[in-house]
């Protein structure tokens, strides 16, 4: 038996409850194959790829607060800190009640090459709670979040561990989180990426991880002789990465006419009116719904359905598996070219493998949305320098980035005689560093 399949079975028996996290561990460790094969020996008796599946450590914790009517409630907070070869741990919180350790250990391994990739110097981390936001009163929500905090905070720092947003951690809860860690540590530092402008925030930060996937799917078109304008783009989610890849998308001359919560889809044929869907979701936190009530071309679906809309660029922004082989095909018999990745795995093993074997470009999260945390590490770095730079200098490092990251991942799939497969691409792009880091580093 190989070196990847020993390690492949061993993380399957070792971990049978979390099915996403399998999932992220066999796509990884699959594209890994030629990789490993040329250096098994060594990885073999380091025990590399048995030390990169193994978190350093996980936290789980209690969140006991109380709710608007006196009522005690109580959440399971998570923290998983997974690998610091190459910098603090960094990734964001998820609060959403499918949250479990699982979910959260496959959003953390796939934040290693995620970050690995941005050429920064950032860790794989992730964190969260099944704590749902939505229909919570500002004061519940700050309950939650410092008591959240009061735990987390004894497990993380600037240098240690920054987490950030994710799905239900926006602006105000990074605020309240913010606010309770200054409280009980008595400092003030840049413990948390997505602050607020007034208080460390970086410009940018907010519209990073969607206009980072326009920037690299506007590459990706380039290198392939095409260009965004004119394009017909179908998006999913209707959150903080959905909102701003459809707004750079236009901006870069193309239709967007599709977006969607949990519970419906809009397909609006004149282009989604952004500054509309802006203020349905992001200062009412209203449903879809609203957005089809004062807008006269869009039409409103239950259910899920933004894959059945004819496209040449499929955006995945929601979240994990929401993308299926039937879609997939879908997809393909509506002469889709290419579906970048903006959600965390938003497409499944098949549905994937589907669409490379039928000659769409496919990028996969890591590459295709790692625009958020690379500007999270500008945050960073712009809170270590307390100073502060303009929209401009940001956006223009985030675009350079992007940019970067294509090219390296296109280089990579070619090094090993896979050219065009970018999931193959990004991550042995990502895991190459990573593993020199760990093995420079001894058996730690
Ligand atoms: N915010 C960021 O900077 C980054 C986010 N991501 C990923 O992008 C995706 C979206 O995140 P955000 O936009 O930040 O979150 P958000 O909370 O702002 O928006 C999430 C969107 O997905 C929808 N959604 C959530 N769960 C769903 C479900 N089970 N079924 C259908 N729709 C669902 C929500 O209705 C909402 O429209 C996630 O996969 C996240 O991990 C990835 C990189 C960075
Ligand atoms: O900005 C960050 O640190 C984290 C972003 C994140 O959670 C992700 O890339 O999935």
């Amino acid at each position: 038996m190989s070196y990847v399949d020993e390690v492949l079975e061993r993380v399957k028996t070792k971990n049978a409850s979390e099915p996403e996290f399998l999932q992220a561990c066999e796509e990884v460790l699959e594209s890994l194959r030629p990789v490993i094969e040329k250096n098994e020996a060594l990885y073999k008796k380091e025990a590399l790829l048995e030390r990169l599946v193994e978190p350093d450590r996980q936290f789980k914790f209690r969140v006991p607060w109380v709710d608007d009517k006196g009522q005690v409630q109580v959440n399971t907070g998570y923290r998983v800190q997974f690998n610091n070869a190459i910098g603090p741990y960094k990734g964001g919180l998820r609060l959403h009640p499918s949250v479990n350790i699982g979910i959260i250990k496959f959003l953390g391994f796939e934040q290693i090459f995620k970050n690995s990739l941005t050429g920064l110097p950032i860790g794989g981390g992730k964190g969260g709670s099944d704590f749902d936001p939505k229909g919570k009163s500002d004061r519940e929500v700050m309950a939650f979040c410092q008591s959240f905090m009061t735990e987390l905070c004894k497990y993380i720092g600037a240098d240690v561990d920054v987490p950030a947003g994710d799905i239900g951690t926006g602006a105000r809860e990074i605020g309240y989180m913010f606010g309770q860690y200054k409280r009980i540590r008595g400092m003030y530092e840049g413990v948390l990426t997505g602050k607020g402008l007034t208080y460390g925030g970086s410009l940018a930060r907010t519209e990073a991880t969607g206009y980072g996937l326009l920037y690299i799917t506007q590459e990706l078109m380039k290198d392939h002789g095409e260009s965004m304008e004119g394009k017909t783009v179908v998006v999913s989610g209707a959150g903080n990465v959905a909102i701003y890849a459809i707004q750079k998308a236009q901006q870069m001359g193309a239709k967007v006419v599709t977006c969607s919560d949990s519970t419906g889809w809009i397909y609006d044929p004149e282009g989604i009116d952004v500054d509309l869907l802006k203020e349905v979701k992001e200062v009412k936190r209203a449903r879809l719904t609203e957005y089809a009530a004062a807008r006269p071309s869009a039409q409103y679906h239950e259910g899920r359905g933004v894959w059945s809309i004819k496209c040449d660029i499929a955006l995945p922004c929601a979240t994990q598996n929401e993308l299926h082989l039937d879609d997939a095909k879908q997809l393909v018999a509506n002469g889709v070219k290419a579906v970048c990745e903006g959600a965390n795995m938003p497409t499944t093993l098949d549905a994937t493998k589907y669409l490379q074997e039928n000659g769409v470009w496919f990028i996969c999260g890591k590459a295709a949305n790692a625009g958020g945390v690379a500007t999270s590490a500008l945050e960073m770095t712009q809170n270590s320098e307390r100073l502060s730079w303009t929209f401009e200098e940001v956006d223009a490092k985030l675009q350079q980035i992007m940019v970067n990251i294509y090219h390296n991942i296109n280089d990579a799939a070619k090094r090993y005689g896979m050219e065009g497969n970018y999931v193959a691409g990004a991550n042995i792009a990502g895991f190459e560093k990573v593993a020199n880091a760990m093995l420079a580093q001894g058996v730690c």
